[in-house]
């Protein structure tokens, strides 16, 4: 089986971009590491701090965000780092050609039951006209985006990453530590009978997204005339890692319930990247309205309904919010 960088190299990806990304690896092969230690490890259970997002911070939120930190402003090839965990961006150095913004710890909620968890990552290119301490260097739209990808910290420790042609799955091998190639070109079916959303959150949701899922729900008898399961993970890098593996169709949308923040995911470190990943596997990505990798986020925390996944059902989503 092949190994990470003589595939990528084989893709023609850019020296310093490759070193970067063996950086990124290098912290989640760490917190990889930390994760199966669990109880073991000292890193279950929360902190009583919050981020700036308001959320509570679990210890692994903060470990995960400071191993990627300190091993990220470590690489002269960084000029800054963004990550959810970091109330504004992190300058390195100022020579450095790329921008790095991450989710340290995406399904946080999964950490104390031995769930899916992992980190999910985007690079892109520095703004030599702002200084590397200027936010504004990451309003880029996704479409900039020179790499992104995951590491879902599951019964094996994989990694899904695209450098902007094919989407590639590796697995961890522990024997020796290295990520091989184990999927050379990720397709996602262009239909499916899976979906996955919080049904929790119905009571909130907006028109296009009640009718749009109770036409599924009516299965057979209904307008779509086949039978939909479903399933929901509580951390998007292991729902987006099913949706890529067999199909299916992810939805986080806007809702009613806080009218501060009427969606949930963030556009830079989450939306942005797995929509790269999922479009570059043949799916779609969309907010309902726009493609999500045509949005220039705003400000670092940004969050965007998220639709996506099989490019004819995302499609046929659509339709409920455009109609
Ligand atoms: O609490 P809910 O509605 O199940 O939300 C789950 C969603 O929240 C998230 O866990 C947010 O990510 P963080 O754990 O990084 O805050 C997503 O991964 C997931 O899709
Ligand atoms: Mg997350
Ligand atoms: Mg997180």
């Amino acid at each position: 089986m092949q190994r990470l960088i003589p595939t990528l190299r084989s893709d023609q990806v850019d020296l310093e971009l490759l070193m970067l990304i063996r950086t990124v690896l290098a912290g989640c092969k760490e917190i990889s590491f930390r994760v199966s230690q669990g109880a073991l490890g000292g890193v279950l259970g929360s902190t009583l701090d919050e981020n700036i997002q308001g959320e509570q911070q679990k210890k692994l939120d903060v470990i995960a965000n400071q191993l990627l930190k300190s091993m990220l402003l470590n690489d002269t090839n960084v000029r800054a780092i963004a990550s959810e965990e970091e109330d504004s961006i992190v300058a390195a150095h100022e020579d450095g050609k790329y921008l790095v913004a991450f989710d340290p710890l995406d399904g946080s909620s999964n950490i104390d039951i031995n769930g899916q968890i992992g980190t999910i990552f985007t690079i892109l290119p520095a703004i030599k006209e702002l200084s590397a301490d200027d936010p504004k260097q990451f309003e880029q739209s996704g479409r900039n985006q020179l790499a992104a990808g995951y590491v879902l910290y599951g019964p094996s420790t994989m990694l899904v990453l695209t450098t902007g042609s094919k989407t590639r799955c590796f697995t961890l091998d522990r024997t020796h530590g290295g990520f091989l190639l184990t999927n050379d070109e990720v397709s996602v079916p262009l239909q499916t009978q899976e979906f996955s959303i919080n049904m929790a959150n119905s009571r909130f949701w907006f028109e296009p997204t009640k009718f749009y899922i109770n036409d599924l729900l009516q299965g057979e008898s209904g307008i779509r005339k086949k039978r939909f399961n479903m399933r929901w993970n509580a951390a998007m890098v292991g729902d987006i890692h099913r949706v890529l593996t067999r199909g299916g169709i992810f939805l986080y949308p806007e809702d009613k319930r806080d009218p501060a923040k009427p969606a949930k995911l963030r556009l830079l470190y989450e939306a942005m990247p797995m929509a790269m990943l999922v479009e570059n596997a043949g799916g779609k990505a969309s907010t309902g309205l726009q493609d999500i990798l045509d949005i220039t986020p705003d400000g670092l925390h940004q969050r965007v309904p998220v639709i996506m996944g099989s490019s004819d059902e995302v499609e046929r989503c659509c339709y409920y919010y455009t109609d």
